[in-house]
């Protein structure tokens, strides 16, 4: 977990993360499958995104291309497990994605529940167990549970990807209380993946010490894509700026003058 910056201590000039042996600046993960290919590249652009997911089948070349032409240059590809219901499918997929040109990083989606989709954490403890052992970097999407973050750490993955909400709700930081506990637990990162509906929830998501947020739909879906795409790139750089600062105290009951009232008006005045 990282530290706040004291007062009076230089902020890094670079405040940069790795996974798998590559560093990056830009904490917003772009995922790019409800996009239309023609809109990728600028949100991807808009967004300062350097990491991208993508759908194992979007990356063959079909009747609307290939999603591979349409990431812009040097942005790392995270291509997903998407329809596994189980740790051997989502190994296949991986391999695939592998042969496919896609590189060795892999975010691991299990899900077998077709209602919520909410992901099966033990076949992904499996799977990521596997997928290690192959050299992939593994990014499992999770349900925020302590014990399997555990169990995942011990597995091999290069982070975790608790899930805010159920995928595509736009509903925000539904499970804060058990993703604050990852955080100050595991010793990954913490990306915030899923459900993220708004940039106040991903800075707040920030603000509480993740190391990255990932977002989908709240971008795809937005009246204006390139926009909201750069407004979730400014909150999550202004909540990890907040979350470096170190929090101001809350206050329960009274308030406090934010100005000095002593000595202005003077004891007679009152
Ligand atoms: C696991 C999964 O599929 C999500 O990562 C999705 O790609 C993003 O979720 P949202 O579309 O809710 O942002």
């Amino acid at each position: 977990m990282t530290e706040h910056i004291a007062s009076g201590a230089v902020a890094p000039t670079a405040d940069t993360w790795t996974l798998g042996g590559k560093e990056f600046a830009s904490r917003f993960i772009l995922g790019s499958g409800k996009f239309r290919l023609d809109v990728v590249r600028a949100a991807v652009e808009d967004a300062g995104a350097q990491i991208v997911t993508l759908a194992v089948r979007r990356a063959n070349t079909n009747q609307e291309g290939s999603i591979l032409d349409a990431v812009p240059e040097g942005v790392t590809l995270l291509p997903n497990t998407s329809g596994a219901r189980t740790a051997e499918e989502a190994v296949r997929i991986a391999r695939l994605a592998r042969e496919l040109g896609c590189g060795d990083f892999i975010k691991v989606e299990v899900i077998r529940d077709a209602r919520y989709l909410l992901p099966d954490n033990a076949e992904t403890v499996r799977a990521t167990d596997m997928l290690a052992s192959e050299g992939f970097t593994v990014l499992p999407y999770m349900y925020p549970d302590l014990n399997v973050a555990r169990d995942l750490v011990s597995a091999g993955a290069a982070a975790v990807m608790p899930l805010g909400a159920p995928i595509g709700s736009n509903r925000g930081l539904v499970t804060r209380d058990f993703i604050r506990i990852l955080i100050e637990e595991i010793d990954l990162p913490v990306i915030v993946d899923a459900g993220i509906g708004r940039p106040s929830q991903a800075c707040e998501a920030m603000e509480m010490g993740a190391a990255a947020v990932m977002a989908n739909t709240a971008v795809a879906t937005a009246g204006n894509i390139p926009l909201m795409a750069r407004a979730f790139g400014d909150a999550v750089r202004a909540g990890r700026a907040a979350f470096l600062a170190g929090p101001g105290r809350v206050l329960a009951g009274a308030g406090e003058a934010s100005s000095p009232l002593t000595g202005f008006l003077g004891e007679e005045a009152r």
